[in-house]
């Protein structure tokens, strides 16, 4: 079973304004509220594309019951621990540009974080686990360490989705996949990242410090696969942008299922990136029918171009 960790899931209120103006009334042209955080956005695409995973993390209140609803709607399984106090908002503003504001999340107290680890103790090496997305400012900072602790000590193969220090400090367990962006990529090495060529060899120095699959996403411009025998490039497809918010999500789902499926690197990399535009190309995340039907145009090559 695949089982994807949010410890600080959302719902995303998105709003779609022409002219926002700071300071003044703004009225919206279009709303949405859809279920969110990255290891929960994971687990849906994951279910659009009839593959089952588990929804592991904290969520509590009048937002975290709209969240459970919503995936026992979408066929999602979820074990959330309940936290008692309101699940964050976060919203996105959609005007020429993208904007998001996302909240800061509960208070989790030391019993709350004990029984998630208790529950973390269940899972065999025949699970895989993601952790994704922020930490709450409430847990220690080392708690994706524990978390990595466990799953090396049972061998649990480990994907991360997360920034800054924590996707550092989770370097040293090895992660079987990890999907920096460009910007997270110039965050951990301290750099200013110039090209696809550049992009490429710090991804392949992430292999070299033992991180089995890395994919790096460069949203309208395509991705970066490595693993320890190839390199590949990929351009995204052209398209309609509607919203990109859990594009990176859907592309670490799209990965996921396409492993599981058993496919070859090029077809798993090709998945990847066509979940992540069809997500770009869509109001909420990809469907199944959209991730095909951008499947076949997306150009994979080796090597810079
Ligand atoms: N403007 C876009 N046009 C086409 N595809 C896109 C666009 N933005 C994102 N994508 C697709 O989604 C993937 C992940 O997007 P990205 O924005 O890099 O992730 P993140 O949300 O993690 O920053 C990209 O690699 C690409 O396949
Ligand atoms: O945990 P964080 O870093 O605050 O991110 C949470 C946000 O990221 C998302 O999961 C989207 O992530 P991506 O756009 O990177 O795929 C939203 O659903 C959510 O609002």
């Amino acid at each position: 079973m695949i089982y994807t960790l949010t410890l600080n899931p959302s719902i995303d209120y998105t709003m779609h304004v022409k002219g926002f103006e700071p300071g003044g009334l703004t009225r919206a042209t279009d709303t949405a509220y859809y279920p969110g955080g990255k290891g929960i956005n994971v687990s849906r695409v994951l279910s659009r594309l009839d593959i089952p995973s588990t929804a592991l993390g904290f969520i509590g209140g009048f937002t975290g019951e709209f969240i459970r609803r919503s995936l026992h709607e979408e066929e999602v399984e979820e074990a959330f621990i309940e936290t008692g106090q309101p699940t964050r908002i976060n919203v996105k503003l959609k005007d020429k540009t993208e904007s998001e504001i996302n909240g800061p999340g509960p208070e989790l107290t030391e019993p709350l974080q004990n029984r998630l680890l208790e529950q973390l103790d269940n899972l065999t090496s025949n699970d895989r686990l993601l952790i994704a997305g922020s930490i709450p400012s409430s847990l220690p900072k080392d708690f994706y360490r524990k978390i990595a602790e466990k799953s090396k000590d049972k061998n649990i193969p480990l994907a991360v989705d997360t920034s800054g220090s924590a996707l550092k400090e989770l370097l040293a367990y090895h992660p079987y996949l990890i999907k920096p962006n460009k910007h997270e990529l110039e965050e951990l090495f301290g750099v200013t990242i110039d090209s696809k060529e550049e992009t490429a060899g710090y991804a392949e120095k992430l292999v070299q410090n033992g991180c089995r699959h890395v994919l790096v996403s460069l949203g309208g411009d395509g991705a970066i696969y490595a693993n320890e025998s190839v390199t590949l490039f990929a351009d995204a497809p052209s398209g309609t942008v509607i919203n990109t918010v859990g594009a990176g999500d859907s592309m670490v789902a799209g990965f996921l299922a396409a492993k599981e499926k058993q496919l070859d690197e090029e077809e798993i990399f090709r998945t990847s990136v066509a979940c992540g535009s069809a997500t770009a190309f869509d109001k909420d995340l990809c469907t199944k029918e959209g991730v095909q039907s951008l499947y076949d145009s997306i150009k994979i090559y080796q090597g810079g171009k």
